[in-house]
């Protein structure tokens, strides 16, 4: 992508997070929500109208409150599952429920976050955390003290009149989370959020997210690349390959090698 051309993505993503549902108290449940997928099924358009790779049919459950990572090797169906929990793909099988409800469309109770912050350059710190707080119409005193919340959350509390190019890549990835953080989800998603930070950086948001969870009680699904990470933060592990759940098992039970060993056979 050209530098000229990620200020239209940004764009574009703002108008996308504008076009979310603005009902506030339905979309806003005190704490994690359960997610049931049934017999869910994506797969993409290739030529000719024939479908390719992507994702299922599979069948999952994400206990209320829970914090499960999902792994795979690369092209393995695992940001398609997190497009259509998110509600940005629709999947052509199955239904994915969240709280009860079957998501049909992006939703301010599940938030996505990813590698790309995606943050706004034009807004501050605050402002950036505010935003999905404006499209879901959230009074001002109460918008206020969310950032205010959010921010001290995840290590910020002075940083809400920085600019975006301010900070550094940990910084920025920070401002993601608490803006996720800010619309009180029922379920939180990540995509690779730490891939691109030194290990050191890596480590502290790790340990911030999970000390996040502990107290918020939020369900959580966090995609990782890196085994060691998945084993660290999860109390569940999944694995895809090729489109389809090959393991799903407590981490207890699991170490690197049994991971690495699953995601090889086939
Ligand atoms: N927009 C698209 N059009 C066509 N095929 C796609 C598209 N996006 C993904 N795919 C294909 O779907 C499959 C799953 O891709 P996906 O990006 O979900 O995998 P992944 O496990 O997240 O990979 P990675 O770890 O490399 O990010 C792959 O075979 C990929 O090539």
């Amino acid at each position: 992508m050209t530098v000229k051309e990620r200020p239209l993505l940004r764009r574009a993503e703002a108008a996308r997070l504008s076009d979310v549902s603005n009902d506030f108290a339905a979309t806003n449940p005190p704490s994690g929500a359960t997610l049931e997928l049934s017999d869910v099924a994506y797969h993409y358009a290739g030529k000719r109208g024939q479908r390719t790779a992507g994702l299922g049919p599979i069948n999952l459950m994400v206990g209320a409150g829970e914090f499960l990572t999902i792994v795979g090797p690369s092209g393995s169906g695992k940001s398609t599952l997190l497009s259509v929990l998110a509600g940005f793909l629709k999947p052509q099988q199955g239904q994915v429920r969240l709280a009860g409800q079957v998501v049909s469309g992006p939703d301010p109770a599940l938030t996505l976050v990813q590698q790309e912050h995606a943050l706004f350059p034009w807004l501050t710190v605050a402002g950036n955390v505010a935003f999905g707080l404006k499209s879901q119409r959230v009074p001002g005193d109460e918008q206020r003290r969310r950032v205010a919340a959010a921010l001290a959350q995840v290590g910020l509390p002075e940083y809400g009149e920085r600019r975006i190019h301010e900070l550094s890549g940990g910084q920025r990835q920070r401002v993601a989370i608490a803006r996720a953080l800010a619309t009180r989800p029922g379920l939180l998603l990540l995509d690779e959020p730490f891939s691109a930070l030194d290990e050191r950086t890596r480590t502290d948001l790790s340990e911030q997210l999970r000390g996040i969870w502990q107290e918020q009680h939020i369900t959580v699904v966090f995609v990782t690349h890196n085994l060691e990470e998945a084993l660290k933060l999860g109390e569940r592990v999944v694995a895809l390959r090729d489109g389809m759940v090959v393991l799903d098992a407590p981490t207890q039970e699991l170490s690197v090698e049994k991971l690495r060993a699953v995601m090889e056979e086939g």
